[in-house]
């Protein structure tokens, strides 16, 4: 699915040029489940946005599905993200004027599926992450974790290969999270995502069975077949 090669990110502070990404190589396979973690400021939403195709690395390459992204136009990254990539942010980043199914249509609108369509998928999202009882529900009517599955279902709508995940429950308390986890967890296994999380939850790292760890824009990752 994905391929890093030598992937360097810089960005400039004033006269200073921060080595954000520092020569990652990584392999993320098709359907893999991959928990990033690391120190504040290590260079995680870094590499979740090159592999989100947000943005373009200084230098390397990114390869995903054949296609090394640090290449393409503003214009094909913005089509390779709505077409493949779902994104959950933790803080929901609902859009607080449209209620649950509105926003999860939003997701559907740059694909150019017709208003019926858009509707019955959303609908049906919503009803597979359990709020198939609350589409006419706003933001602010909402529950932290209601909110939180409101955009997993935004992100999955349009049946993306990847999700991307940067602390999607750092927001919310432990008996939520544990709950937007196994909503997360069983959206990968069902769709057969390639699923990638940031997270500073030490409890979530711990059981990962794939766990890259970012340091000063440096990674390592460790297997543990047997979790
Ligand atoms: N747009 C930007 N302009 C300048 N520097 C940036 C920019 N984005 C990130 N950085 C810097 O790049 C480094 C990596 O930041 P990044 O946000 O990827 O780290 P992080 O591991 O996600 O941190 P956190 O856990 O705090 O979210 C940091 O030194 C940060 O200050």
């Amino acid at each position: 699915m994905y391929e890093l090669r030598n992937v360097t990110k810089l960005y400039s502070r004033g006269k200073d040029v921060v080595r954000a990404l520092d020569g990652i190589d990584l392999t993320i396979a098709d359907g893999d489940r991959l928990v990033i973690q690391g120190p504040t400021g290590g260079g995680k939403s870094t590499l979740l946005q090159m592999l989100g195709a947000l943005d373009r690395p200084s230098a390397g390459e990114i390869v995903f599905d054949g296609t090394d992204l640090a290449k393409l136009s503003e214009a094909r990254l913005t089509k390779v993200r709505s077409e493949n990539i779902g994104f959950v942010f933790q803080s929901f980043n609902l859009i607080p004027t449209l209620n649950a199914q509105e926003n999860v249509e939003t997701a559907l609108v740059p694909l150019g599926i017709k208003a019926k369509d858009r509707r019955e998928r959303a609908a049906e999202a919503l009803k597979s992450v359990g709020l198939g009882e609350r589409l006419g529900h706003l933001p602010s009517e909402m529950s932290g974790g209601q909110q939180q599955r409101v955009a997993i279902a935004r992100a999955l709508v349009k049946q993306p290969k990847v999700l991307l995940a940067d602390e999607p429950t750092g927001n919310l308390d432990e008996g939520m999270r544990d709950e937007i986890m196994d909503v997360l967890d069983r959206m990968w296994k069902e769709l057969g995502l390639t699923f990638i999380m940031v997270t500073h939850d030490s409890a979530i790292a711990k059981k990962a069975p794939r766990l890259a760890t970012i340091r000063k824009g440096k990674i390592t990752v460790k297997e543990n077949a047997a979790k």
